[in-house]
C-alpha cells in the first residue's frame, strides 16, 4: 500500500504538487493519470524518497522510503528507461542492481526472461530501443521480487504486443497481492491496464475512483435539439431541471433528461422538434472535461 498525505513540492514560484492525498490499495493496478506537468513523476519521485517534500508525507507499507536500505525489495520502481548506462550489457546491468540490493544473482536471469529480454541479455543497452529499454526498466523494477510496484510511463514506446505484454504483467502482478502504480497522461492507455485511477491536474486531486466510476462519467449522455422556438424549449427543459447550452447557430445540448423526455416536453409545449441526437462521451472526454482547466501547456493557448 501506498500512502500520500497532504504532500506538495515547490520548485521556487512553482508548486509541481500541491496539498496532495490519495491512498494506491495492493491487489489493484492503479492508474495514475493527469496531463503533462500535472505533477506526476515529481509524485512517483518523493513517494519513493528520491525528492524531499516541502510539506506532507508519502508512505509505502507504512514507511518511508528515504534511507530505505535494500530498496528494490520493498519497493521496484521504473522512472525513467533512458536512465541506464549505455555501456553496459542488459545482463551486467541488472547483476549490478541485483548486488547492491542483497539479490541473489540468480534472479537477474529470472526477471529478463520474464520481460522476454533473454536473447538480448548480452547485448549493449545504448543499442536498445526505446521498448527494450522500457522492458529492461521493468525488469529491474521486478528484481527484488517486491509488494510494491510503481512505473512511470511504461508504455510509452512499446509495440502493440508490447503494450498487450506489460498491460497483462501489471494484471498478473496485481493478482498476486502487489500494490502497482502506473503512470499515464493518455486515458487510451489506462482504459485497459488499470481498474483504479487517481487523476491529478496542477499537482492537486481530481478523482479517485475505479475505472468504472469514471467510465460512468465518460458515458454520460448529451441530447442535441434543434426546434422552431429554441427559446421556449430552453425554458421549458430548463423548468424540468435539465441543463441545457445553446450555440449561436440554435443547436442546442441538453444534459440530465433523455431524448424521448425532452420530444415530449416539447410536444406538451407546441415546440416542433426538427432534430433529436443522442451522443455518448468517451472516456478520453471525460477526461479532458475534468482535467481541461488544469492543462499546463494547451494547443493554442497563449503566452
Ligand atoms: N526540478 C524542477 N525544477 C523546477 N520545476 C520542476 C522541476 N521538476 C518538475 N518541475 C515542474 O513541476 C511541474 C510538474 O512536473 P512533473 O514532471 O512532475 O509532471 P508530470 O505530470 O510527470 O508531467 P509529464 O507527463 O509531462 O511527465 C511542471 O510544471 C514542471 O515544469
Amino acid at each position: 500500500m501506498i500512502e500520500v498525505s497532504h504532500l506538495t513540492k515547490r520548485y521556487g514560484r512553482i508548486t509541481a504538487v500541491n496539498d496532495l492525498s490519495f491512498t494506491v490499495r495492493s491487489g489493484h493496478v492503479t492508474g495514475f493519470l493527469g496531463p503533462n506537468g500535472a505533477g506526476k513523476s515529481t509524485t512517483l519521485r518523493m513517494i519513493l524518497g528520491l525528492h524531499a517534500p516541502t510539506g506532507g508525507s508519502a508512505t509505502v507499507a507504512g514507511r518511508d522510503c528515504r534511507g530505505l536500505r535494500r530498496a528494490l525489495r520493498q519497493v521496484g520502481a521504473l522512472l525513467d528507461a533512458g536512465d541506464v548506462h549505455g555501456g553496459r550489457t542488459a545482463r551486467d546491468h541488472l547483476r549490478f542492481l541485483a548486488r547492491s540490493n542483497a539479490i541473489p544473482r540468480g534472479r537477474v536471469d529470472e526477471v529478463l526472461r520474464e520481460v522476454g529480454l533473454s536473447a538480448a541479455a548480452d547485448r549493449r543497452v545504448g543499442g536498445f530501443s526505446l521498448g527494450m529499454r522500457q522492458r529492461l526498466g521493468i525488469a529491474g523494477a521486478l528484481l527484488g521480487d517486491p509488494p510494491v510496484l510503481m512505473f512511470d510511463e511504461p508504455l510509452n514506446g512499446l509495440d502493440p504486443e508490447g503494450v498487450l505484454f506489460v498491460r497483462g504483467l501489471f494484471q498478473r502482478l496485481a493478482h498476486e497481492g502487489r500494490t502497482v502504480f502506473v503512470s499515464s497522461h493518455l486515458m487510451t492507455e489506462m482504459e485497459h491496464t488499470a481498474d483504479r485511477l487517481i487523476v491529478v491536474g496542477r499537482g492537486e486531486l481530481l478523482a479517485d475512483e475505479t475505472v468504472a466510476q469514471f467510465a460512468a462519467r465518460g458515458s454520460r449522455h448529451a441530447v442535441e435539439v434543434r426546434a422552431d422556438d429554441p427559446a421556449a424549449l430552453v425554458a421549458a427543459l430548463t423548468a424540468e431541471g435539465a441543463q441545457v447550452v445553446q450555440a449561436p447557430d440554435g443547436l442546442l445540448t441538453v444534459t440530465a433528461l433523455d431524448a424521448v423526455a425532452i420530444a415530449g416536453i416539447a410536444a406538451a409545449r407546441g415546440v416542433l422538434v426538427h432534430e433529436l441526437a443522442t451522443r455518448t462521451g468517451s472516456l478520453e472526454q471525460a477526461f479532458m472535461e475534468l482535467t481541461g482547466t488544469s492543462v499546463e501547456y494547451a494547443a493554442g493557448e497563449r503566452a
